[in-house]
């Protein structure tokens, strides 16, 4: 065990319901020592409070969905993430799981559906991919709807889930029977087709490199095509909860998934999405068997995971370790990643040199979650500079990551390896 210095930081900013459910409610500073990982320093943030006092942190873990979708429209909450934004900034060695801009394209759907969709070419060999969905901008005429629906290969029966992702409200859906039904939507939203799948729905909850699935009651076949029947409203937290029970639940097969499909499934994600802390619901289609996504969800509930705190401290782990290791200047708070455990590939000599030869002071390194360093394989890196990106070797940028990062004087470099493994 480690002196109180020696320990890990970890800081959690997590609304009061989030905090509840995760039984961190008690944390109000606490250290706590896993024999097999070491010594950790767990407090709350309060948001309200400022920041510096309250750190300094190695790892702030956050969910800060309900700030970000309040920030559209409500000053104290655009205040509070400025803060939040600021304090990120000024601190680049600490790092934030996960980072903002990755986080908040999954609180739209039409950004997560878009996501969701490119795993049909990049999963390709698994059989993965998701069902066809419109996105509903604005109000229009039924027709031109009922237009896109067709010239988008949807089906009925049609799913129809709002837009914002995050919050009460975006729980509230419907299943659309009929084009004439297509009246009751309210854009902004997304209209999805329905697929059958046996009433199961498969919860992957994902931590860093580990992942663990759960089943969950789901909604219930339908028979394929239109019919007359009225458009049913429901909220999906009760039909896919652990304890749901519905007329609109009933299990008629379960269809198992492949493990190693699911794994592929979560690697790709890990990569497309830079995130270490998500779930994805997975059903599969009775009819063709395929493993089809229909939700990305940020840092879940983990509700069915015991080893989830374990694994969550695990991850900060081997996150810190990865970023002693990659040296004092090699940190930021993008550095979630499983990713520099490799990087004794990694020529930091040359990275070093490119910086000077550019006289940037090199603050913060960090390879993107998921990017694997390959041995012997060039690295290739980017230095961003405020809105001026200067790019170095780079044959293939996979994914640039939190701009929001480079500021001012700080500059950001971001490592990416080709392939994984
Ligand atoms: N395309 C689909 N085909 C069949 N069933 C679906 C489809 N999309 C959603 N569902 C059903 O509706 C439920 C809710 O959908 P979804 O996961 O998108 O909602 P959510 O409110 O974002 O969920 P979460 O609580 O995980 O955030 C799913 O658990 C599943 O039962
Ligand atoms: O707290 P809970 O256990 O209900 O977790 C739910 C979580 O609420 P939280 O915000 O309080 O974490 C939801 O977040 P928003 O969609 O509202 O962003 C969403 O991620 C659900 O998928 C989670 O349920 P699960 O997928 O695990 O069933």
């Amino acid at each position: 065990t480690g002196s109180p210095m020696s320990g890990r930081r970890v800081g959690f900013c997590l609304s009061d319901k989030k905090r509840k459910r995760m039984n961190l409610h008690a944390f109000h500073r606490c250290s706590l020592t896993d024999p097999s990982l070491g010594e950790f320093f767990l407090s709350q943030i309060d948001l309200a409070r400022p920041l510096v006092p309250q750190g300094p942190f190695d790892v702030i873990v956050h969910k800060l969905s309900d700030v970000i979708v309040e920030a559209e429209h409500d000053s104290r909450s655009q205040q509070l993430l400025a803060n939040f934004q600021s304090y990120v900034a000024a601190h680049p060695g600490t790092v934030l799981l996960d980072p903002l801009p990755a986080m908040t394209q999954l609180l739209d759907r039409f950004a997560s559906y878009r996501i969701m969709t490119k795993l049909h070419n990049s999963l390709r060999d698994w059989r993965i991919c998701s069902p066809p969905y419109l996105e509903i901008h604005s109000v229009s005429d039924p027709s031109s709807i009922q237009q896109a629906v067709m010239a988008q290969g949807l089906s009925f029966p049609i799913i129809c889930k709002t837009r914002v992702a995050h919050g009460s409200l975006s729980h509230e859906m419907s299943l659309i029977f009929s084009e004439g039904s297509l009246a009751d939507i309210h854009p902004p939203c997304v209209l999805q087709s329905f697929v059958n799948h046996g009433a199961v729905l498969h919860k992957v909850f994902v931590v860093g490199d580990q992942h663990f699935c759960v089943e969950r009651p789901s909604l219930k076949n339908f028979p394929s095509g239109p019919c007359d029947r009225e458009t049913i409203f429901f909220n999906s937290h009760q039909v896919s909860k652990p304890e749901s029970s519905s007329d609109l639940t009933a299990v008629s097969r379960i269809v198992g998934v492949t493990s190693e499909a699911v794994a592929a499934l979560v690697k790709e994600l890990r990569v497309q999405l830079g995130m270490a802390l998500f779930g994805v619901d997975v059903i599969i289609n009775i009819q063709t068997h395929t493993l089809t996504v229909i939700d990305i969800n940020i840092f879940p509930g983990y509700e069915g995971v015991p080893q989830f705190f374990s694994a969550l401290l695990s991850h900060i782990e081997s996150v810190l370790d990865k970023q002693t290791f990659a040296g004092p200047q090699a940190v930021g708070p993008s550095a979630t990643s499983t990713a520099l455990s490799t990087s004794r590939t990694v020529d930091t000599r040359s990275l070093s040199d490119a910086a000077r030869d550019n006289r940037l002071p090199l603050r913060f390194c960090s390879c993107h979650p998921g990017f694997q360093m390959k041995h012997n394989s060039c690295f290739y890196f980017i230095v961003e500079e405020a809105e001026e990106m200067v790019t170095y070797s780079c044959v293939e940028v996979m994914q640039i990551g939190n701009s929001q990062n480079s500021r001012n004087s700080l500059h950001t470099v971001i490592i990416i390896a080709q392939n994984i493994y």
